[in-house]
């Protein structure tokens, strides 16, 4: 369904940093992201979050050419693909539950609250739906951040260093969200350098585990 067609790609002051990349996301299938710092895994996600555009090449979403696309077929890509971020933001003067509800609100789109509700049950934050984003933790800022990414029922998650600053345990629990999120039809992509998060998936789910180097993609080995 998102597809980049031999991408390169370089930020504007600096060399390419991706090359001849091709990527076939598919529906219902499981992706890890790996590489070295810097490798460019943020980037791949905000490539296919159309955040970015490729500077060669071509990626195509639901047969769409993402270049070409209206500020309008943008933002319907984006309920299409949810991206959890590295460091997510929230807007500190709305209580979480609103924050939540944020890509439903800015689309002018009706809250269902019943579902809003399960939703931040799902992730186990229905206690602090009232709260101010400042109050919370790491890990329920990562939840919160994953309830807000899927509440457009979106094919496709995106979720970069999900677990980057959690515990054991917690990465765990966020683990079995991205899990769950799987087996309901989503399709799931990790940028992750956690290797001990990429086995544990793995014992679950058939992931493909994929390392960036040099610029490219290659399938990571049988090893993980
Ligand atoms: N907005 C930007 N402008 C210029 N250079 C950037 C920008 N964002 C990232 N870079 C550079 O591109 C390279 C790849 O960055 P990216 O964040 O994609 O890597 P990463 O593999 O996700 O790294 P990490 O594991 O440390 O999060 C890095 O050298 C980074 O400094």
């Amino acid at each position: 369904m998102i597809e980049m067609h031999d991408v390169g790609f370089g930020y504007r002051n600096g060399a390419e940093l991706l090359s001849g990349v091709s990527l076939s996301i598919q529906p219902g299938s499981f992706h890890f992201l790996t590489g070295p710092s810097g490798s460019g895994k943020t980037t791949v996600l905000r490539l296919f979050f159309g955040d970015l555009l490729p500077t060669t090449g071509r990626i195509s979403a639901y047969g769409q050419d993402v270049a070409g696309l209206s500020r309008d077929g943008t933002a319907a890509l984006r309920r299409k693909v949810g991206m959890v971020h590295q460091d997510p933001q929230f807007l500190d003067h709305l209580p979480l539950a609103e924050n939540v509800a944020l890509p439903l609100t800015v689309a002018g789109r009706q809250v269902d609250m019943a579902a809003l509700k399960d939703l931040l049950g799902w992730v186990q934050l229905a206690p602090q739906a009232r709260a101010m984003p400042p109050s919370l933790s790491g890990g329920e800022r990562q939840r919160a951040a994953l309830a807000r990414a899927v509440i457009t029922a979106p094919d496709m998650v995106l979720a970069d260093e999900p677990t980057g600053n959690l515990d054991w345990d917690m990465s765990m629990r966020l683990l079995q969200l991205l899990i769950e999120l799987n087996k309901s039809g989503k399709a799931v992509l990790v940028a992750t350098h956690d290797m001990n998060l990429i086995r544990a998936a793995k014992a679950q789910v058939s992931a493909r585990v994929l390392r960036i180097s040099g610029g490219n993609l290659q399938l990571a080995g049988a090893d993980l």
